[in-house]
């Protein structure tokens, strides 16, 4: 009371309970349907609170773009999550308060994921895409599968410099161990245990430990992810068999470096456990969107591949450098982007200073949550937002000249540092794919369609509901250009 008297307003928000505020009226899974849904009540900038603790929700681009991007200085915290520490992530950056700290695992991830240096890795992501063609070729309806190879493929080689040949590796084990594990944690710093972090020491038995539980029992497999990579590349960096990686790269820096300026063996296994876990999934989420996207337009899986066939022709494969040629394609990679966003909600920031923005006060301390389903589907921004339709961003009068989405990759110091790795395999898989195949609804013992639902998994990475369909070479030059297709590894 005594601060709103010397403040403006907050945000508007929906009615709160006494004291514990909004925390009833917050589903466990998809909140991001209830925030766009109260967003067009209470508009773009709407405040919460759970237990007295500010949580500002934004809506539209501008607002995320206003806050997160241009007072990037005062929005790039992150709130405390107590379950992920008690989980073992206690070197990830995703994880850590900004600081410096942060700002130095930031440092050793951007260095090695700047757009020149993707360069560099396209070879890897070239000869992985030609891989998954040649998987679907075998069986066209395990696709999840083969998607799921592909994003963590690329990742171990370029974060361990390890090439996966077969689905028993151990490195595929740990990834979907670790997916699991972030996938079925809760929403990252809501659990109970992260309001009260004097929950964990409570018996499993206890109202609202479950999580502590969960967290208890996955912590071995966070262990494993840090730890494994580290002692494999450190046994062939002491054999001199080590191939170029970004752990190979920080462990040699840091035998190199003084003491005082290198980075410590926890920061580097931080460093690299990160990318394992935030790199994989996402990339294999948003794929696994596209192909339901596919399934489900066929006219637009026509129209990118009629742009493929005039540009590139049937005799080779797509490459990186055709990118610029093809526009529609493009527009088919910002719509999978737009109409699903794989990180529904970001991953929430934190305020360090009071604000005020439009005339509303954003206290310090709250946690700012980009809702990027919501901010993708802004009526004011999309023409029938839930359409998948990829002509939208078309310059009139042949689409609509709406904007490329903003947020599929957050915002501010906070943005994703593997944008152009995770773009970059995006863009070779749908390339490649629409060059040669054909995606079609998956048909019945009767024969009849089915038709996919589009619903989806809550958690940081929310994945399509398991769904069917069958991938099948375009015609008999797609198939032999495929089958025929180099897979020896090159870089
Ligand atoms: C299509 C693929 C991907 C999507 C959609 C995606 C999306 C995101 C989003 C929404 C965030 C939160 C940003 C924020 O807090 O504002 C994030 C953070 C992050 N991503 Fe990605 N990502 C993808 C691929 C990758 C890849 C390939 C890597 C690494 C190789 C990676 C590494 C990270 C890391 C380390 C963070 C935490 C950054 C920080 O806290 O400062 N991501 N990503």
């Amino acid at each position: 009371k005594k601060k709103s008297k010397n403040h403006p307003p907050l945000p508007p928000g929906p009615p709160a309970d006494p004291i514990i505020g909004h925390l009833r009226l917050i589903p466990p899974d998809n909140q991001e349907k209830l925030f766009y849904k109260w967003g067009k009540i209470y508009g773009d900038v709407m405040h919460l609170h759970f237990l007295g603790r500010s949580v500002i929700v934004l809506n539209s681009a501008k607002a995320a773009v206003d806050l997160m991007d241009k007072r990037s200085a005062n929005y790039s915290d992150r709130p405390h999550f107590a379950l992920f520490e008690m989980m073992g992530w206690t070197s990830t950056i995703t994880m850590m308060p900004y600081g410096k700290r942060f700002q130095r695992h930031r440092r050793m991830l951007q260095q090695y994921l700047t757009p020149n240096k993707c360069l560099d890795y396209q070879s890897i992501q070239s000869r992985e895409a030609r891989v998954l063609l040649q998987s679907l070729l075998d069986d066209g309806s395990n696709l999840d599968t083969f998607l799921r190879r592909f994003a963590t493929a690329i990742i171990i080689r370029i974060a361990f410099g390890h090439q996966i040949t077969s689905d028993d590796d151990p490195y595929v084990k740990i990834s979907q161990d670790a997916g699991y594990a972030l996938s079925n944690a809760g929403s990252p710093g809501s659990t109970p245990v992260d309001f009260f972090p004097l929950l964990r020491h409570f018996p499993s038995w206890f109202p609202g430990t479950y999580y502590a539980g969960f967290a208890r029992d996955n912590k071995a497999m966070t262990d494993n992810l840090h730890e494994y990579p580290f002692k494999e590349v450190s046994a062939q960096i002491a054999e001199g068999t080590a191939k170029s990686s970004f752990l190979a790269t920080q462990l040699e820096a840091h035998d190199r470096d003084e003491p005082e300026t290198s980075n410590t063996l926890e920061d580097i296994k931080g460093a690299a456990g990160v990318m394992y876990c935030a790199g994989a999934d996402t990339t294999w989420s948003s794929l696994s969107i596209f192909f339901l996207a596919m399934i489900l337009n066929p006219e637009h899986q026509a129209l990118a591949q009629k742009e493929i066939d005039t540009v590139i022709g049937p005799g080779r494969l797509p490459e990186f450098g055709d990118r610029p040629s093809l526009p529609y394609l493009e527009c088919v990679l910002q719509e999978t982007l737009r109409w699903n966003a794989a990180v529904p909600l970001g991953i929430p920031h934190k305020s360090m200073e009071d604000d005020v923005y439009n005339g509303m006060f954003i206290p310090k301390g709250s946690l700012i949550i980009a809702n990027t389903r919501g901010i993708t589907l802004d009526e004011n921004v999309y023409k029938d937002p839930f359409t998948f339709n990829p002509s939208r961003y078309l310059p009139k009068p042949e689409g609509n000249g709406e904007p490329f989405p903003v947020g599929p990759f957050g915002f501010g110091r906070r943005i994703c540092p593997g944008i152009h790795l995770g773009d970059n395999s995006l863009w070779i898989v749908m390339a490649s794919v629409l060059a040669t195949m054909n995606i079609f609804k998956a048909v019945d013992d009767n024969g009849k369609e089915i038709t996919p639902e589009v619903s989806f998994t809550s958690g940081i990475t929310s994945h399509p509901r398991p769904y069917r369909c069958l991938v099948r070479p375009r015609n008999e030059t797609a198939r032999v250009l495929v089958a025929q297709s180099d897979t020896s590894d090159t870089y």
